[in-house]
């Protein structure tokens, strides 16, 4: 009899969820049926939207995520023992899936990852997986990027962020990040940002005044809350937002206190756009393509925060909300 390890949603969140929130219990899974495999995590995910995500879940129910795993057992022609998944089974270590589970915007189906011992599995979650789709699609679909223009990335030392940045130097944009600590804005240098803020220390909108003097064209916004408001206060004409996410608010209860942008979305005409990366999934190839290749060109670089054990997912998953990690935060089980 297998035995999985698995997190269950035992409290509603409040603030930074903590062990009290998530619960570790241990499951018997039952032996296959025809069609079923069974698969055993090797990295799994740690994303903000887990937390965003919690007013959905139900007591009891396994906390959600992504994980590449590998199936060890099978009935199921399409998932051949030995080869390895990316899929949206939650919080478990191992887990019996059949080939078309119930999915919707958060929940992807398994898919089969081209895995050749060239880069390691954990990248399939990371700059060619989810995080590195939500960066391609994100940008370049809803800010359209023209060579020349001013971009402004916030969140912009994490997996995403960071990503996206690099983006926008490819496309021959003007590249400013903000970020929370000064070693996040150094690496996100080294990586090719033309001027970082440091939103915990510095005054956001008058360093934004000085390192984007003609104003901005895109702003992708990770963060949302007042820093979305400081720089939407700063674009130009007939600008573009891509709304990816909106951390600084993940924790509060209820909806976020904030000063309000629409004047400036009016005046401007601006055009804000938001999305959930899985509105891509026909198209998905074709971020992976193009990320494989910017990184075989030594034009996109990236980072890994990995906690290593499955009992430590719920520590990994406040880290990211207190600003611990650098780029993709994974847990290796
Ligand atoms: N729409 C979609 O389909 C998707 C959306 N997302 C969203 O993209 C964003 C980035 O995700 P991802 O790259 O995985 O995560 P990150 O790797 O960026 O990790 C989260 C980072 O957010 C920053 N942060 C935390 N609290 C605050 C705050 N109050 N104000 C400003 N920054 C804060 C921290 O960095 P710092 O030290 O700089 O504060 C932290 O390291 C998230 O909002 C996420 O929900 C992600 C994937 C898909
Ligand atoms: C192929 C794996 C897809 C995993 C689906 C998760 C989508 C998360 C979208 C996030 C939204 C907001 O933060």
């Amino acid at each position: 009899m297998v035995k999985a390890k698995v997190f269950v949603y035992a409290k509603p969140f409040e603030g930074i969820p903590t062990k009290e929130h998530l619960k570790l219990i241990e499951e018997d899974l039952p032996s296959l049926k025809d069609g079923e495999f069974l698969a055993e995590a090797v990295y799994l995910s740690v994303d903000p939207y887990m937390r965003a995500y919690a007013p959905r879940m139900t007591i009891g129910q396994t906390m959600i995520g992504s994980q590449v795993a590998k199936i060890t057992e099978s009935k199921s022609s399409k998932f051949p023992v030995g080869k390895y998944v990316v899929s949206s089974f939650g919080w478990r270590t191992h887990t019996i899936s059949n080939e078309n589970p119930p999915v919707n915007a958060f929940v992807s189906a398994p898919v089969l990852i081209p895995y050749d011992g060239s880069v390691p599995l954990s990248y399939f979650l990371g700059v060619l997986g989810m995080t590195g789709a939500t960066a391609y699609f994100g940008f370049l679909d809803i800010c359209k990027p023209k060579e020349g223009e001013t971009v402004v990335v916030s969140g912009a030392a994490g997996a995403v962020g960071s990503h996206v940045g690099q983006i926008a130097k490819i496309k021959g944009c003007k590249v400013i990040g903000i970020a929370g600590t000064d070693a996040k804005c150094e690496w996100i240098k080294t990586l090719g940002f033309d001027h970082t803020i440091n939103y915990k220390k510095q005054d956001v909108a008058k360093a934004l005044k000085e390192a984007a003097p003609n104003g901005v064209d895109c702003y992708f916004d990770n963060v949302g809350g007042e820093i979305a408001t400081t720089v939407i206060s700063q674009m130009n004409r007939f600008g573009r937002i891509s709304a990816c996410g909106a951390i600084s608010g993940y924790n509060e209860e209820g909806l976020p206190k904030v000063s309000t942008f629409l004047p400036f979305i009016i005046t401007n005409e601006l055009e804000m756009k938001g999305f959930i990366v899985t509105t891509w999934l026909d198209k998905w190839s074709e971020a992976v393509t193009n990320n494989v290749k910017w990184m075989k060109e030594g034009k996109l670089q990236w980072r890994e925060t990995v906690t290593e054990g499955f009992d430590n997912m719920v520590e990994a998953l406040a880290g990211i909300l207190r600003g611990d990690n650098t780029g993709k935060a994974v847990v290796k089980v």
